[in-house]
């Protein structure tokens, strides 16, 4: 269930990092973030079936819900939910988990129903705000804790001491992770699609927007990117923000990229595995340095060093999707550069 403002599925508060947080029980922060990003993937496959060109409403819930409240089918889809959002449309639901069966014969009203069905669970519900919440408990320490205490282990074994590092975090959630604390890096620039707890030091910006550096003023000794990736609705877009990492590292000397993702996104899927996702990385010039699986997601360590990138070898086609192995229950998370 996703909850209006600051309230959480037990209707208690929850606080912004480090005040007095209530918690969100770990089963339930795992399934708003599922409902969550099942929500958005929908939302996309509908904008895309209904032809809808414009790239910025993916990421504008807002402008999606202004531009289709005057359609009769949305309004119906919209209305159909009320006011509270435990209460789901059983049937609908249903359709929505097979929607791809759809297709074929489906109709644009009955796309329009669907949108406005989903919008008022993201936008009315503050689905956004909630989910970021339950991120943000996923990112507490009796839950695996802050991906980047990791990060700075891994810096400190390899004796990382560059005076005047500066990194860039992408879908950053708080400025009190161990990237920003321990002083490795200074400053430390947080992005982030949202700002819902309006924490200081935390831009509201889409990393695919951001201007590409001119200078290496504008570029970083590390670029962070720790379970965004998955967020990404499609592949061509997943690949489109590994091709952009590079971009905004400095040249001509050491620097690193650190990416985490769930672990069925490497150990599960029909698409990628952790050899092809090592590979697909080489070819953009970074090097595997450190990788640890826990029991839920992969932490990944690169170097990228553009004075030493070689590209001699010979690489697979990465902008396809190629079937590396197949299995029920695996999923179909790719990336294509
Ligand atoms: C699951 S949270 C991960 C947060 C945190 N980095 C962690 O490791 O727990 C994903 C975050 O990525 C952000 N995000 C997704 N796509 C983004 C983009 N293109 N630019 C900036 N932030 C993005 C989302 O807004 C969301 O807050």
């Amino acid at each position: 269930m996703l909850n209006r403002g600051k309230k959480s599925i037990t209707g208690r508060s929850i606080g912004p990092h480090g005040s007095q947080i209530k918690r969100i029980k770990p089963q339930l922060t795992r399934r708003i973030i599922r409902r969550y990003h099942f929500l958005l993937q929908r939302k996309q496959t509908l904008l895309k079936w209904l032809n809808i060109k414009d790239k910025t409403l993916e990421k504008d819930d807002l402008r999606v819900v202004k531009l289709f409240e005057g359609h009769q089918h949305f309004q119906k889809g919209w209305k159909l939910r009320g006011d509270d959002m435990k209460l789901k449309d059983s049937k609908i639901e249903e359709s929505l988990i097979k929607l791809q069966q759809q297709h074929a014969n489906g109709e644009r009203s009955v796309y329009y129903f669907y949108l406005g069905y989903i919008m008022k669970e993201i936008r009315d519900e503050g689905g956004i705000n909630t989910y970021q919440e339950a991120s943000r408990m996923g990112q507490d320490s009796n839950r695996g804790g802050d991906s980047s205490k990791l990060l700075i282990q891994w810096l400190k074994d390899l004796d990382y001491n560059e005076k005047g590092a500066t990194a860039l975090e992408i879908g950053s959630l708080s400025k009190h992770n161990a990237i920003s604390t321990t002083g490795i890096f200074n400053p430390v620039v947080r992005i982030d699609l949202n700002n819902h707890n309006d924490e200081d030091g935390i831009i509201k910006q889409d990393f695919m927007e951001r201007p590409i550096p001119k200078t290496s003023r504008d570029q970083f000794d590390l670029v962070s990117c720790s379970l965004v990736l998955n967020f990404v609705p499609t592949p061509r877009e997943r690949g489109d923000m590994v091709h952009r990492f590079g971009q905004f590292l400095k040249p001509d000397k050491l620097t690193y990229l650190f990416i985490v993702l769930p672990l069925p996104c490497i150990n599960n899927s029909r698409y990628m595995t952790l050899d092809y996702f090592t590979e697909m990385m080489n070819s953009l010039g970074f090097r595997s340095v450190k990788h640890h699986e826990a029991k839920k997601v992969c932490y990944f360590l690169f170097s990228y060093n553009t004075s030493k990138t070689t590209n001699q070898t010979k690489h697979k086609d990465f902008s396809k999707k190629h079937k590396l192995q197949d299995g029920p229950g695996m999923n179909n998370f790719s990336i294509t550069l």
